[in-house]
């Protein structure tokens, strides 16, 4: 196995399935590690089901994982690149995936990955996958930047392992603790900050206000355009993430989606003593009603996310309540 498993109690059919993510995952890092050589990996492709562009990558990527499912546990498919659910002659497992996070990064060789989420399948796909994403038996990403990287959880905290090039591993890590509080980091796209909506202009307006302003610090933004870099970052050193519902046509919503791309993300966020949501409520209690759904996300330690609700909900004492007040 190159996916070291070592004492982590995974059933047979879901250390088999992490063994061919990952193995897909060394695959794909060989692919864009050649990006422009013999091949325009950011080059378009068409349209997915969710309205946006396709580009060369992303139908790779989506092509690469499906392959390597064959023979495999997952009885049903959810991708980001596909118009519908795909059913394989597979077992007790459902799989959703976003095969190519961050495709806007491919031609400025900028850090991309991949986002997995698996349920115990049920009798169709919509009930396997349009439930509570409290009921996810694993969520994760890979990460293909300057090191090729897992994280996962199998909802007993954060696991982390990084591929090896010279042993053809991936070597685990420490599991990853408690995302670390008090970063003064924030992440959102504040080129659409004309379209958000009053509270978090409002908490955007506070944190901006630095050290003479309502929180007193100055705070530094960081902005990839890559879901998986960010929840990389905010593991690893803390801050927060808000990919807000906005003004624009077709944003009500934001940008993400529930299934492939923010129930597994909060599952780390929450494995790692942190809180997700759409705002207000936990994105974990949510039930997506179909496979691409959109959902706002905001995630960080508990305390930040809950002041960003409390701009929702209780805007006058947004700014001023202590964090054990929250
Ligand atoms: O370009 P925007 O609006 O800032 O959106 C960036 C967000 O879009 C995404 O790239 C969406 O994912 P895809 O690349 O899988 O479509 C996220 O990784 C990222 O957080
Ligand atoms: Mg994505
Ligand atoms: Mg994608």
């Amino acid at each position: 196995m190159s996916l070291d498993l070592d004492g982590l109690t995974l059933s047979p059919e879901l250390a088999d399935l992490m063994q061919r993510l990952t193995d897909t995952a060394t695959t794909l890092q060989r692919i864009i590690a050649r990006n422009g050589i013999t091949e325009d990996l950011s080059a378009a492709q068409g349209v997915n089901a969710g309205g946006d562009g396709q580009k060369a990558l992303d139908v790779i990527a989506d092509e690469a994982f499906k392959d390597a499912l064959k023979d495999s546990a997952v009885l049903y498919y959810a991708s980001e690149e596909d118009d519908d659910y795909i059913t394989f002659d597979g077992g007790n497992l459902a799989l959703a995936i976003d095969p190519l996070d961050g495709s806007s990064n491919i031609d400025v060789n900028v850090t991309i990955g991949t986002i997995f989420s698996v349920f115990p399948a049920a009798a169709t796909p919509e009930a396997s996958f349009l439930r509570k994403g409290r009921e996810q038996i694993a969520g994760g990403f890979i990460i293909y930047g300057p090191q090729l990287a897992l994280i996962a959880s199998f909802g007993d905290g954060v696991h982390k392992w990084v591929f090896d090039p010279d042993t053809g591993r991936f070597e685990r890590l420490a599991d990853l603790g408690k995302i670390p509080t008090g970063k003064a980091e924030f992440a959102i796209n504040a080129s659409n900050a004309r379209h958000w909506p009053a509270p978090v202009k409002a908490y955007l307006d506070d944190l901006l206000a630095g050290e003479t302003g309502p929180r007193g610090k100055n705070y530094n933004a960081r902005w990839v355009a890559s879901l998986v870099a960010e929840t990389y970052r905010i593991l690893h050193r803390g801050g927060v993430f808000l990919y807000p519902g906005d003004g624009r046509e077709g944003y009500a919503r934001g940008r993400l989606r529930h299934l492939y791309e923010c129930a597994p993300i909060a599952m780390l966020i929450e494995q790692a003593g942190g809180a997700a949501t759409d705002g207000v409520n936990p994105i974990l209690d949510e039930v997506p009603t179909k496979l691409h759904e959109r959902t706002p996300l905001v995630f960080g330690p508990v305390a930040e996310v809950k002041r960003v609700a409390l701009y929702f909900t209780d805007p006058a004492r947004a700014a001023q309540a202590a964090d054990d007040q929250l």
